[in-house]
């Protein structure tokens, strides 16, 4: 099977957000910081929330695709501790600024928005990837969008 992914589409997107994960690891990793920070998520999903009505899009839907994307980057970053810890030869010399990371996955999440809202309401199956690490992430990263979903729009919330 073959899916065609452009620049800047959805399934894009997606795999842009949980390769910088990977540098987000890093980062998390040589500072000594956990990978978990609910107090990050919580302002995330309520921000997507507010870009969500802005954009006609279902909130609801919105959050539960970003907490997704939330879920898989803590996946990716997880399997990327666990494999430093066990192997300390293959740990990163030095971790990119998690600030600048957060501000790249921030500019992102509304570019996922956007598309998300431009996107045909059909049921999307994650792309095979060759790459191990990323393989169960990408499906978590799509659990939302391999459900049917409302357009946009139809929501039900308005007038
Ligand atoms: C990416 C990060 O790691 C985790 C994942 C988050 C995300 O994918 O948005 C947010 C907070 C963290 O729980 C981060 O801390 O910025």
């Amino acid at each position: 099977m073959c899916t065609t992914v452009t620049a800047d589409s959805l399934p894009e997107l997606i795999l842009r957000r949980l390769v910088i994960s990977e540098q987000v690891a890093a980062a998390k990793f040589g500072a000594g910081r956990p990978v978990d920070d609910p107090v990050r998520e919580e302002r995330e999903l309520a921000r997507v929330r507010a870009l969500a009505r802005d954009l006609g899009l279902d909130p609801d839907l919105a959050a539960d695709f970003l907490s997704d994307q939330i879920a898989a980057s803590k996946q990716v970053q997880h399997r990327l501790f666990a494999r430093w810890t066990a192997h300390p030869d293959e740990r990163p010399s030095a971790g990119p600024d998690l600030s600048v990371l957060r501000a790249e996955l921030d500019g992102l999440t509304v570019a996922l928005l956007d598309r998300l809202a431009a996107s045909v309401p059909e049921p999307l199956t994650p792309p095979e990837t060759p790459h191990e690490l990323t393989q169960e992430p990408l499906r978590t990263a799509y659990r939302t969008l391999a459900r049917q979903r409302p357009a946009p729009g139809a929501s039900g919330n308005g007038p």
